[in-house]
Parts: structure tokens; C-alpha cells; sequence
């Protein structure tokens, strides 16, 4: 088809005037093909608004010029305009320019059909303006003019959103309340200016004691409000009222001014003190006057008991310097003792506070008070001082050369120079690195690894000795430690308390001892307070204990004493020599144990009574005992109970109940499991119960491979308490 020459002409001019038409408005305006995505069509406007050239622009499309629609999306909102054949509601979007830069537009789109084609025609307008104007409002609503923090309206908005947060992962929030001291005084001496510039710097000053997720607002005059989201509920709160209160210590310069301003805060706790937000604001108020009352400069929180505690840690700190400036700090010394000669091997030194009016204070009362407040550096620098003089001292005394450990605190590995110090001191002392030994927790081996690895390195070379105390709380595996210059493992107290009657206790503390041997560590356990226990670790193979058995922590006087009386502590008897067929007999009523001792005290047998199942578990860790006898009825525990234990921690041993016909049903149980080896209802018929006494040796003897005679001793050479079950021959299993 041929089109005449005027046809054609009279279509270029329709084309010309469309485009100086479209030319003519700011607008811009974008013509696309819906078939090509593309443009074919648009305005000097759109070329200016979007900082392509009209060329540009012709080779790309409608997504090329937005991220916010993918090319799916656009494809499909074209169809729908076609469909209905009209033209879309106005839209808002950013469009990006060559630049990168965005623009917000508002535009509005129309399908025409060409042809065979559609081409939707898009009028798009720059609203930047309008937007930023919209914005500029929208903040001025919700911000202080002078200080820009968010005003009473949105401080309450923020606070609300906060706790509805906190509520759903149990977070606590605390609202404090802070109003300027005497700011009135500044403003009617100095003149408004004056107080709006000390408002501004004051602010700021607020901003830099919180963190970046918490929020300070303005909320009236010199009412200021912040909203803490916090781990420590208490000390995370007064620390941030300790440090506003610190950064008003630098006086405000306010122009030819230099003012010193001090604040009062009140603290609200949320969930603790109220859950609804004006509530949490008006509880804050309260207290802040509360601390007004108390004398301005100070902070109060809303909850009595808490300014209780508060005031308790502040005063507590505030001693706690004194007392380092004061020299109130002493150490007392206790004893460690080695296992195999009852030597004292060295001693621990313990930090304790003479603090007037109070007497002598432990460590528990003060040590994690030393450690927030930084104290625990200057302290224990002294501490390792101390130690050394002593030390020292001892050398060139009668005492002569005694290896003390002193305790070093996280915090003064990961931030104090614990070598420094250690080396100085040795030197100044004239002291041999290998009588210091420096004790530090599982758990303070965890932070800032690196560099205690290499504090430690560096001590060691040295010829420090290195332990980990407390073993066995911190879940580190001896695998984590060996990264460490270790020489020794001290077994926490929480697992020596009941070594001898808890399976689980007495199986960690062999497992340690174990370890720690094959890797060639020296073990200690502390908390050491009875023969039995003593017995379970000497028997288990522990090098050193510590604990009251031998001695509390001791005064220097007391200490000197007994070093220079004797170093040798009264290690006890063994329990039986020679070792013979032992039978143990454990009832809470001391008839059934002597009619009993009577029945057999002709069978040849070592009889050892317990009036409990402690008692019992006591003799066990300090006697071979082959054979038991226990009532089930017993006050502590039930004799199937006892033997439960029992089972686990002298699996050899023959375990025999004595019970009335009512509590069958737990023996039948305990039969099952294995833990009784026979049971008799009382009352027993006396010839049974001793042939089966005699059965029972006799098998033992037979399974161990041993000649249990009345007078025979069965220990292997050289080993005066009996082994324990893990240290028997294999063949050894449950007798049931
Ligand atoms: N129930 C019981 N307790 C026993 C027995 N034998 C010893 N103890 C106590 O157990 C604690 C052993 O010290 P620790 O585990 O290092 O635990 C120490 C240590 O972690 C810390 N500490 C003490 N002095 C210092 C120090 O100079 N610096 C640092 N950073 N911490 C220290 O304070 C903690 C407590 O010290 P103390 O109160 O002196 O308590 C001492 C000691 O008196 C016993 O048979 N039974």
C-alpha cells in the first residue's frame, strides 16, 4: 500500500505539533510500546528529568528506569490497562536518573490501541518537593525544634512500640526521667539564649550515654526522657544514670560562661513496675522528684527495694576504694596438701577485707563488685604483689621457699598487664618464678583468647606456673585447655561435696583425673572436708587437695605456725590393714545392727556399721567392702535408693535389702535393674542369711580371683587403700 505524497506530509505535521505540544508541559511524558516494553515516544521534560539524552531513552524501557517493578509486574499492569482499555489511578514511585540518584514522581498511565498495538502513554510529575516538604512536617510534628530529639508525642510512640518489643522476647525496659537542676535560675540570670544553648549541648551530651537501639527524647522544658532496652536490668540502668551523671561533671562553656549543671533522674522499670507507657512515664516523674528530694545530683528508681539494692552497691563501691587507698586489703593463706606424703605443697593466697566496723570480709562479698567497677586491676596487681614479698619473705626465713597461687580475675587478663606485673614483682622480690603460680578460671580463658594465650606463653617461659581453677564448671573440653601452658587442674568444690555418695560426681572427678593424667597434669581438688572424700581421691589418684579437713584459709600467724611446726599434715590411717572380707551393715535402728553384729561376729568377717546412708556412703569411699546389708526404711533414703548408688560406684560389691513385705514392689524393681543381689524379709531366718553371707564372699573371691581369707590382705603390693571399682580386673561385673 502506497501513501500519497500530501498524506504523508500532513502525518509528519500532526507528528511535529504532538511533540512540541508534549514539549510544552514540565510534565514528563513517556510513550511505550506494549508489545516491546520499550519507549517510542517522549517529551524534552522526561529527558530532563531523568538526565538521558531523547536517544537514550529510545533504546530503553519502562523497567530500566525503576527497581520498584520487575519486568512480570509491569507486563502484567499494562495488560490490565488494556483490558479495561482506560487509564490507571495517579501512582506514586522514584524513578532512577543516569545519575543513580532517585526522584519521586506521581504518575499516571493510559492505554491506546495503535494499530495492532497498544501503547500506554505515562504522565509522570517530580513531587520531590512536595514529599520533602511533607517529610519536613511529618518531623517537625514529631522533634524538638531546638535540641532535634524526638518530643513528648513521639518519645511516647517510641516508648510504646519499645515495650510491645520487650513484651514479646522478654526483654526489660527502663524508662528514666531526668529534669536539669536549677535551669530555671540559668534562665532568669542568664537570659533565654543562655538556657537554650546548655538545653542543646546537654542533649548531646544525654546522646552519648546511651546506646545507638536506645532513645533520648525532650519531653517539656528541661524535661528529658531516655528509654533503655536492657540485659542486667538494675546495673544497666544506674550505670546509665551514673554515667550521665559523670559527663555533667565537665562543666558547660555557654558563651563568656562556664556552668557547672547537675541533673535528677527517676527510674521505671518495665515489666516490673508498670506495663502501659504513661504509667511507666508518670512512675519515672515520681521518683525523679524522690531523688530531687533527696538533694538534687542524684538518681532514684521508682521500686524502694531497688533503690535498697542500688544504694547497697553504690556504698559498697564507694568503701570498696577507700579501702584499696587505705591498705584495708590482707591476704590469708591456705594449706594445699600433697596425697602421696602428706606434705604441705604449697598454698593459695585469698583476698580478704578488714573493713572497719565490719570486721573481716570475705571475698564473696566484694570480688564481683571489684570486677564491675575495674577496681579488680589496681587489687589484683597488689594481690600478686603481696603474694611475692611474702614469698620473698619466707625465702630468707626459716620458713624457707613455699609456692604460692593467687587468683587472677578475667577481667585483668583481658585489660590489665598481668606479665607486667607478674615479672616486676618477682623481681622486686627477689623470687623464683617456679614458687608463684597463677590460678584463673575455665570461664575467663574464654574471652579475648588470643592475648591470653600469649600473657600465658609468656609467663611460662618465664617459669610461672599456670592452673585452671575451678575445673569442670566452665564446659570447656581439656582438648580447648591444651591450647593454654597449663600445668595444672584444680576440680571444682560443687563436685567434691558429694563425690562419695553421687555416682554422677564420682564419675566426672575419675574422668578429670584421667584426663588430666594422660595429658600430664597435675590435679588438685579443693573443698576437701572429709576422711571420705580424701579417701575417694587418694584412692582416684589425685595429686593434691585443699579444703578445710587439713585447714581454713589462715591468718599469717596461725599460717607461720604451722609452717614452721610442722609441714607435715596428719595424713588418716588407712582404714583396714590387712585387708579381709568386709561386710557393711547400714540400718537407722541400732537394735537390728547389733542383733545383727552378734549374729555374725563368729563368721570371721571386718563389720562395719552405718546408722544412715551417708555414714554408709563414708565407709564405702574408705573401706574394701565386698558385701552390704541395708535396711530398706530409712529416714534419708530407701535402702533401694542407696543401693542405686551404690551399683554405680562399686559395681562389685554384693548388695543385699532387708525389708517388710510392703515394699516389695520397689526391691522387685531394683532386683531388676540389678542394683540388689538378694533380699530378705524381716524377719530373715538367721541360718539363710548366713550361708548366703558365706556364698556371697566366697563368689566375690571367685570372680576377683582372690583368696578372701579372714586375715588374708588382697590389695595389690604397696597400695594401702583399697582400689576402687574402675582400677579392678575387667572380669568384675555386676555379681546379680
Ligand atoms: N566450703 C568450703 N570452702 C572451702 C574449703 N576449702 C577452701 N574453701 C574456700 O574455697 C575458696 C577457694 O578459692 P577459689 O575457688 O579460688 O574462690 C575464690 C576466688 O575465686 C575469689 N578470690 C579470693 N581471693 C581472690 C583474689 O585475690 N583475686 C581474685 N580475682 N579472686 C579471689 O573468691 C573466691 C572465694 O574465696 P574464699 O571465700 O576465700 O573461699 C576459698 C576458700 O576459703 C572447704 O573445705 N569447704
Amino acid at each position: 500500500m502506497y501513501m500519497d505524497v500530501s498524506e504523508r506530509k500532513r502525518g509528519e505535521d500532526e507528528l511535529r505539533r504532538f511533540r512540541t505540544a508534549m514539549d510544552c508541559t514540565d510534565d514528563a511524558i513517556f510513550l511505550v510500546n506494549c508489545t516491546s516494553m520499550r519507549f517510542v515516544e517522549l517529551n524534552a521534560a522526561a529527558s530532563r528529568m531523568l538526565g538521558y539524552s531523547r536517544e537514550e531513552l529510545l533504546g530503553m524501557g519502562p523497567c530500566d528506569i525503576t527497581a520498584e517493578s520487575t519486568w512480570p509486574e509491569m507486563a502484567l499492569l499494562y495488560e490490565r490497562l488494556m483490558a479495561n482499555s482506560g487509564s490507571s489511578l495517579s501512582d506514586e514511585m522514584a524513578l532512577i536518573r543516569k545519575d543513580g540518584s532517585q526522584v519521586q514522581v506521581e504518575f499516571h498511565r493510559q492505554a491506546l490501541a495503535s494499530g495492532p498495538d497498544w501503547i500506554i502513554v505515562a504522565v509522570v510529575r517530580d513531587i520531590s518537593e512536595r514529599k520533602e516538604a511533607a517529610l519536613r512536617l511529618q518531623y517537625q510534628a514529631h522533634h524538638d525544634g531546638l535540641t532535634g530529639l524526638p518530643n513528648r508525642t513521639l518519645f511516647y510512640d517510641t516508648l510504646t512500640r519499645t515495650l510491645h518489643q520487650a513484651t514479646q522476647h522478654d526483654w526489660t525496659v527502663a524508662v528514666l526521667f531526668l529534669d536539669l537542676d536549677n535551669f530555671k535560675t540559668v534562665n532568669d540570670t542568664l537570659g533565654h539564649g543562655v538556657g537554650d544553648d546548655l538545653l542543646v549541648q546537654f542533649a548531646n551530651r544525654l546522646l552519648g550515654c546511651v546506646r545507638a537501639r536506645d532513645t533520648v527524647g525532650r519531653l517539656g522544658g528541661d524535661e528529658f526522657g531516655v528509654i533503655l532496652v536492657m540485659q542486667d536490668e538494675l546495673n544497666d540502668a544506674a550505670g546509665v544514670a551514673g554515667k550521665i551523671r559523670e559527663v555533667l561533671r565537665v562543666p558547660f562553656v555557654l558563651g563568656q560562661h562556664e556552668l557547672n549543671v547537675t541533673a535528677s533522674i527517676g527510674i521505671t522499670m518495665h515489666p516490673l513496675d508498670a506495663s502501659q507507657p504513661d504509667e511507666l512515664i508518670k512512675y519515672a516523674d515520681t521518683a525523679m522528684y524522690r531523688a530531687k528530694q533527696a538533694g538534687r545530683d542524684t538518681f532514684r528508681f521508682f521500686t524502694a527495694q531497688m533503690n535498697v539494692e542500688v544504694l547497697a552497691r553504690l556504698d559498697l563501691e564507694k568503701a570498696l576504694r577507700r579501702a584499696f587507698e587505705n591498705g584495708e586489703f590482707v591476704l590469708h593463706y591456705q594449706p594445699k596438701v600433697a596425697l602421696d606424703s602428706g606434705c604441705v605443697a604449697g598454698l593459695e593466697a585469698l583476698l580478704r577485707w578488714e573493713r572497719p566496723g565490719y570486721g573481716l570480709i570475705g571475698p564473696d562479698m566484694f570480688i564481683a563488685s571489684l570486677e564491675e567497677t575495674g577496681l579488680i586491676l589496681k587489687v589484683g596487681s597488689w594481690v600478686i604483689d603481696e603474694a611475692c614479698r611474702q614469698i620473698g619473705q619466707w625465702l630468707r626465713s626459716p620458713v624457707g621457699p613455699m609456692q604460692v597461687s593467687v587468683n587472677v580475675a578475667g577481667r585483668q587478663l583481658a585489660e590489665g598487664d598481668v606479665d607486667g606485673d607478674v615479672i616486676a614483682a618477682l623481681e622486686r622480690h627477689g623470687v623464683p618464678p617456679e614458687l608463684l603460680e597463677l590460678e584463673l578460671t575455665e570461664s575467663s580463658l574464654m574471652v579475648n583468647t588470643e592475648r591470653t594465650i600469649k600473657t600465658l606463653k609468656d609467663l611460662k617461659w618465664h617459669g610461672v606456673q599456670i592452673s585452671i581453677d575451678d575445673f569442670g564448671t566452665g564446659y570447656s573440653s581439656l582438648a580447648y585447655l591444651r591450647r593454654f601452658p597449663i600445668d595444672k587442674l584444680k576440680i571444682d568444690i560443687a563436685f567434691i561435696r558429694e563425690v562419695t555418695s553421687n555416682p554422677d560426681d564420682a564419675a566426672i572427678v575419675q574422668a578429670i583425673l584421667g584426663m588430666a593424667h594422660s595429658l600430664k597434669l597435675h590435679v588438685i581438688a579443693e573443698g576437701v572436708e572429709t576422711a571420705a572424700q580424701l579417701a575417694f581421691l587418694k584412692r582416684n589418684r589425685c595429686d593434691q587437695v585443699q579444703g578445710y579437713f587439713f585447714s581454713r584459709p589462715l591468718a599469717l600467724p596461725e599460717l607461720e605456725a604451722l609452717l614452721l611446726n610442722a609441714r607435715q599434715m596428719q595424713l588418716p590411717a588407712p582404714a583396714i590393714l590387712p585387708y579381709r572380707k568386709t561386710l557393711l551393715l547400714v540400718d537407722d535402728d541400732a537394735h537390728v545392727l547389733s542383733s545383727l553384729r552378734r549374729l555374725l561376729r563368729d563368721d570371721g568377717y571386718h563389720i562395719l556399721c552405718a546408722g544412715s546412708a551417708a555414714e554408709g556412703f563414708d565407709l564405702l569411699a574408705q573401706h574394701c567392702v565386698q558385701v552390704i546389708i541395708c535396711d530398706q526404711r530409712m529416714p534419708d533414703m530407701s535402702g533401694t535408693e542407696f543401693f542405686d548408688r551404690v551399683k554405680e560406684m562399686y559395681q562389685d560389691s554384693f548388695r543385699i535389702v532387708l525389708s517388710g513385705y510392703t515394699d516389695l514392689d520397689s526391691i522387685m524393681k531394683a532386683v531388676n535393674k540389678g542394683a540388689i543381689y538378694r533380699f530378705y524379709t524381716k524377719p530373715w531366718d538367721n541360718a539363710v542369711l548366713r550361708a548366703d553371707l558365706r556364698e556371697a564372699f566366697r563368689h566375690y573371691g571367685l570372680l576377683h580371683n582372690i583368696d578372701l581369707g579372714d586375715n588374708h590382705c588382697a590389695c595389690p603390693a604397696g597400695d594401702r587403700l583399697p582400689e576402687t571399682a574402675a582400677q579392678l580386673p575387667e572380669t568384675q561385673s555386676r555379681p546379680a
